[in-house]
């Protein structure tokens, strides 16, 4: 089956005849076929996505429905729609995984005879480690085999009820699935993406019990794209999860060529996680579509042929699909496994987590010895210096206080000097008074002298005036002699 077309700016190489089922190859502007390919159908590019459900999906999702295991898988080069096809969520266009919930819903809903309980899960294949998108942590997942075929073990299988809680675990998985920018794909899927839905069927309380409980799981399943190297341009990270994909493709292509030929009796499921996981829907206990998605222009004529090749082989593989029948406690007993499974990956898990604490723990407790260590020595670094400044101080303390008490001894030596200088300052000023009053003496005595001398001398004078004068009184000999007189009678107070 084939979604064509989409690309319609490109040059148109295929050319289709719906009411034959047959796609026909040939080269632009030529008229000679290249090849042709017959499928179960073939869809236009016109198609729409409810074209495609009910064309590729439908009849699986109602066998899953009656107990039987299903598939549906888009494949083709990347960037060719197998995302969109699956997966698409807006309303008006929703992809084979909204619809085949819905219609499972709705089927449930309007069946009065069976109790359904629907669950899902959702895991991907990226670079061969399976991880639960569901629930992230979990990483490199291993595969085991039961009763029913293979599993992956302790993967979360949640109870869903509604379409929309499918929507929201379909969303929050998307949320941790693996996408990149490419050259081909701005959103290009970088791992295989499988979304397991389990329906299981059994008679409703009110009706005898005598049937056994019917379990069907639907595979929906978005591989990765093949991918040339050199066109898409991807290097380093990208580069490595292209050539996983081609690899885990390469692997899936062997298997069903293997399967197609009586001759081989050894298939190399074992050979990638993909398909040892899809193991049952090639060829085994499952119902399976395969969409075919390519991008019908020229430039990519190889890649599409090469898509339509496997198609092909593919559509040569027979299933031999069983009714999966199981009594109520066979049911029970697997839930219970699958539980005690789950509560040994959390155990696991644990015991991982508490032996990287108990890690961290040590690493924690050596790295605090030897910050116990860096502050013992801090300390000791600080007492020494410390003890050191202590003993600065006792030195600086000690120098001080001989120099004050030297200062201090100076200080009285001066003191007493001053007072030395004072007591002589007085006995000088003392000596110095007596000398002075000793020298008015002497001046006194010397002038008191002079002045007897001067006044024997006026009274010489006087006579001799007296003589030649008969005015004695006012004659000027007269006043001179008692301005001497009273000069002398001074002096003479004064010397004694
Ligand atoms: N039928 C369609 N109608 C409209 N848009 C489409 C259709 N098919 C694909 N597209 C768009 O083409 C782009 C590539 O499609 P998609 O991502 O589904 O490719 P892919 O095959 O899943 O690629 P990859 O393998 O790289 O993940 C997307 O943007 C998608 O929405």
């Amino acid at each position: 089956m084939t979604l064509l077309e989409r690309k319609e700016e490109a040059a148109p190489f295929i050319f289709l005849d719906t009411d034959k089922n047959t796609l026909i190859l040939r080269r632009k502007g030529s008229f000679v076929d290249l090849t042709e390919f017959r499928f179960d159908a073939v869809l236009p590019s016109t198609a729409r996505q409810i074209d495609v459900y009910n064309t590729a999906a439908r009849a699986v999702v109602m066998d899953v429905l009656n107990g039987f295991n299903g598939t549906v898988m888009a494949y083709g080069q990347t960037g060719a729609g197998k995302t969109y096809t699956l997966s698409a969520k807006h309303p008006t266009a929703h992809g084979i995984i909204p619809r085949s919930a819905a219609e499972i819903f709705e089927k449930a809903d309007a069946d009065r005879e069976f109790e359904y309980h629907v669950s899902m899960s959702y895991i991907q294949i990226y670079m061969e480690q399976i991880q639960d998108l569901l629930r992230p942590e979990s990483c490199n997942m291993q595969i085991r085999e039961g009763d029913n075929g293979v599993f992956v073990s302790g993967v979360k299988d949640i109870k869903v009820k509604s379409v929309e809680d499918c929507m929201r675990l379909l969303m929050l998985g998307d949320q941790n699935r693996c996408f990149a920018f490419t050259k081909l794909n701005a959103h290009s899927s970088r791992s295989h993406a499988i979304v397991i839905l389990t329906v299981e069927k059994k008679p409703a309380r009110t009706l005898q019990r005598t049937q056994g409980v019917l379990v069907g799981k639907l595979f929906l399943v978005d591989l990765a794209g093949s991918e040339r190297l050199k066109k898409s341009g991807s290097e380093g990270l990208r580069a490595s999860e292209a050539m996983s994909v081609n690899l885990s493709l390469t692997c899936l292509g062997k298997c069903i060529s293997a399967r197609t030929d009586p001759n081989k009796t050894h298939v190399p499921f074992r050979d990638s996680k993909l398909t040892r996981l899809l193991q049952e829907s090639l060829g085994g206990n499952a119902k399976t579509a395969l969409v075919i998605n390519i991008a019908p222009c020229s430039e990519y004529m190889q890649e599409s042929l090469s898509s339509l090749q496997f198609g092909s082989r593919a559509m040569k593989v027979a299933t031999r699909p069983i009714l999966n029948v199981e009594e109520e406690f066979k049911v029970l007993t697997k839930s219970l496994q699958e539980t005690l499974e789950l509560q040994d990956e959390k155990l696991h898990s644990l015991q991982v987590s508490m032996l990287a604490k108990e890690d961290q723990l040590l690493e924690a407790r050596k790295s605090l010895a030897e910050k116990a260590q860096q502050l013992q020595e801090l300390q000791e670094q600080q007492n020494s210096t410390n003890l050191k400044f202590v003993e600065q101080m006792r030195v600086k303390e000690e120098g001080w206080k001989q120099r004050i008490a030297a200062a201090m001894c100076r200080l009285n030596n001066v003191k007493e000097t001053t007072e030395e200088v004072h007591k002589r300052v007085i006995s000088l000023s003392l000596s110095l008074s007596l000398s002075l009053s000793a020298l008015i003496s002497f001046i006194f005595l010397h002038v008191a002298i002079y002045a007897d001398h001067l006044q024997a001398e006026l009274l010489r004078l006087k006579e001799a005036a007296n003589r030649h004068s008969h005015n004695s009184r006012s004659s000027p000999f007269h006043v001179l002699s008692n301005g001497f007189a009273k000069v002398h009678h001074v002096f003479s107070a004064g010397s004694l």
